[in-house]
């Protein structure tokens, strides 16, 4: 069974102007098989970040039904969902927002310790300090600020924080998109070698096909919160069958990853 499986996932919001409802996500079902990166690509608006916040139920869906390991997200309760939490965790694009800049980044990584309980056999302290080796980070960025540290460091402390408390299922809503290219370059190669490492399922979220092409098994494809196209990553991005996919294409510049 996959990882994680949507089905027929429709978001309404009321309309701003008028009587009436805007379907922002409309009928969108995708499964993530555990260990895959599936990413999903579309322009601006086109519900993508709405999905993602579905899957993570961070949005409650109009209609739909959503599963991770065989679990029922929406119909989960309280210790359900708290439990679920600790097992899917997000990565947003802007590194610095996210991060609250009065606490040190020793504070940052043991906060979700804080909130959750730190899992069994964990040693938080010595969690913080392997999980920055990992991210590339030396141990002296504990006692610093997070505007002590450049864009690209931001975001490797934002993927720290997000794989404290072990979980399984990341999602990376443009993760490198405020990032210049190399440095998102190697960001990119970081979010690799931790899926590799951990063994972990990804929703890659990305304006950019090269970038998809380069990271993703599958993609998915939306277009005013429908889904296109789904499909492996390199048929879609080399033989798409979309005109919507083949104009995403056009629109993005090759990557030098
Ligand atoms: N809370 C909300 N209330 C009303 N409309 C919303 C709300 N959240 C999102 N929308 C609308 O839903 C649509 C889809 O938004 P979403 O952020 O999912 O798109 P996206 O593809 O992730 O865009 P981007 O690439 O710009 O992040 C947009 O038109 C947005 O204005």
């Amino acid at each position: 069974m996959s990882f994680v499986i949507a089905q027929n996932l429709v978001k309404e919001y009321p309309a701003k102007n008028a009587a009436g409802k805007v379907r922002v996500v409309d009928d969108v079902s995708l499964t993530i098989e555990r260990g895959e990166t599936l990413g999903l690509v579309g322009e601006s608006g086109s519900g993508k970040s709405t999905v993602a916040r579905m899957l993570l139920r961070l949005v409650e869906p109009t209609a739909g039904s959503v599963h991770v390991d065989g679990v029922d997200v929406l119909a989960a309760g309280r210790a359900g969902m708290h439990a679920l939490r600790r097992r899917m965790q997000v990565v947003f694009q802007d590194p610095y927002s996210a991060l609250n800049p009065r606490m040190r980044v020793r504070q940052i990584l043991l906060e979700p310790c804080a909130i959750h309980g730190a899992p069994e056999g964990m040693r938080p302290e010595e969690r913080v300090r392997q999980l920055l080796h990992e991210v590339g980070l030396d141990a002296s960025a504990l006692d610093r600020y997070p505007h002590e540290f450049s864009g690209g460091q931001r975001q490797r402390i934002n993927i720290a924080r997000a794989l404290m408390l072990r979980p399984e299922f990341l999602v990376l809503d443009e993760p490198v998109s405020a990032l210049d290219v190399s440095v998102a370059a190697q960001v990119v190669n970081l979010l690799r070698e931790l899926q590799r490492s951990y063994g972990l399922t990804y929703l890659f979220i990305s304006h950019s096909m090269p970038l998809v092409r380069y990271l993703c098994d599958r993609v998915a494809v939306m277009q005013r919160g429908k889904l296109v196209e789904i499909g492996e990553a390199l048929e879609v991005c080399d033989h798409p069958r979309e005109a919507y996919t083949q104009q995403l294409i056009a629109a993005t510049p090759e990557l030098p990853v």
